[in-house]
């Protein structure tokens, strides 16, 4: 890199920065991007935290916005010169319409990508997912693969679909013109399931268990791997890739899982690596209920949950599609982010373990 490119003071962008990722690559773009100036955040609600953030060296502007609205986006976007995109409808339990899901994951990354064109900025970080590639809608395991290995992507569900279909505008992006001539980069990155501080799905297992006595029940085979990747990894790598990509050209239009060294475990027994240390036990070694049992009772909520539309939202954790993620193993095991822009987890196991057990005691004590 030329010197006059390293003391270049840049502007980035992050959409969602106020979501369990968002916060995270906004902290980790201040603690580790030196050629920083600007931060714009924008977020649909935007959170209390930021005003710690304006004190700081680097100007840090929130933007109260919806991805939706081309116009807001072109506005916040205009004279940045890096856009991460991680705003999105996370969405598996039927909280929302399929047609809010399409709008806030497809639309609003359209808009993010002719926001990007129209005003000139050239580099395009996607937050992907795990989703778009699988588990598949005829449960087939994807074991340990990388992100050439041949695997039969079909989803019906809206959040996967969403996901695909705005993953592939990203990468279809790739190339394109921006304002000023030059060819915007787009890449996507693809986490598993996200653990650490801010999960909420965690803290809601959390809770249920202590509403159990201190226990909760296993339901899936410990035999399932699930991908799980801890959210400080994830958030270096989108700062890394970013970094990197206004550098060599390699990464325009490509693709990455997110990993890091958390271990291979199923759903449930990788929680109580963090829910056991504060007291929780997981009953049972098998699932204490048949798989069957499961499935019915899956479909009893979904049918529930349309039964109940008019009056109240119903929305459990168990529906037939959580249900068939959380018993399908879908495990990443790949270097690809380390060979095209050096990436390395940040935080060993250990230490992503460590700050994730002490953030669920705080939930513990906070909520006495
Ligand atoms: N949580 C997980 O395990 C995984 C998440 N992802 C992806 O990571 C990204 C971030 O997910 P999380 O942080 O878990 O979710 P989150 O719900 O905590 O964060 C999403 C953020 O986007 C914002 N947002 C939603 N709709 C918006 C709109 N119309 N306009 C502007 N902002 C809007 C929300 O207010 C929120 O702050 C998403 O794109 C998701 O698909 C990918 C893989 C795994
Ligand atoms: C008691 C049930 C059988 C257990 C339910 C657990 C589920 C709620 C979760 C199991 C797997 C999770 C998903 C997975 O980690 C992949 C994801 C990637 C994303 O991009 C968004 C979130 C999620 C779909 C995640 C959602 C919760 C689970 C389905």
């Amino acid at each position: 890199m030329a010197d006059s490119a390293r003391a270049q003071k840049l502007v980035y962008l992050v959409t969602g920065g106020c979501g369990f990722l968002g916060e995270h690559v906004v902290r980790m773009l201040l603690q580790r991007e030196p050629r920083l100036c600007e931060l714009r955040i924008f977020d649909l609600h935007l959170g209390p935290w930021l005003d710690e953030l304006k004190t700081g060296p680097v100007r840090v502007t929130a933007i109260q916005g919806d991805v939706t609205q081309a116009h807001e986006v072109a506005a916040a976007v205009a004279g940045a010169h890096v856009v991460i995109h991680t705003a999105g409808l996370v969405d598996v339990f039927g909280k929302a319409s399929p047609e809010t899901i399409h709008e806030v994951n497809v639309q609003g990354t359209q808009n993010v990508i002719e926001a990007c064109v129209q005003t000139g900025t050239q580099f395009l970080v996607y937050t992907s997912s795990m989703e778009v590639v699988g588990p598949n809608v005829k449960g087939h395991p994807f074991y340990r693969g990388n992100e050439d290995t041949p695997y039969e992507a079909v989803h019906r569900h809206p959040y996967p679909c969403s996901k695909a279909l705005a993953e592939r505008l990203v990468l279809e992006a790739n190339g394109r013109k921006v304002r000023g001539g030059l060819p915007l980069v787009t890449c996507a990155l693809r986490p598993t399931g996200i653990y650490g501080e801010g999960h909420q799905i965690m803290r809601d297992f959390y809770h249920q268990g202590l509403r159990l006595g201190g226990r909760l029940f296993r339901a899936i085979p410990a035999s399932v791997e699930h991908g799980r990747v801890y959210v400080g990894n994830v958030a270096w790598m989108h700062v890394l890739v970013a970094r990197e990509e206004q550098r060599a050209a390699l990464m325009g239009g490509q693709v990455y899982f997110c990993y890091d060294k958390s271990p291979y475990k199923s759903y449930e027994d990788f929680n109580m690596e963090f829910l056991r240390p504060c007291g929780l036990r997981l009953v049972g070694t098998r699932p204490l209920l048949p798989y069957w049992l499961l499935v019915f009772l899956a479909a009893l909520n979904a049918l529930l949950q349309w039964l109940l539309r008019p009056l109240l939202l119903y929305a459990p954790l168990l529906n037939p599609y959580t249900l068939a993620v959380a018993n399908t193993t879908f495990t990443v095991s790949t270097n690809k982010a380390q060979r095209h822009f050096g990436y390395e987890p940040l935080f060993s196991w250990e230490d992503s373990r460590t700050r994730t057990i002490r953030w669920v005691q705080g939930v513990e004590s906070s909520s006495q």
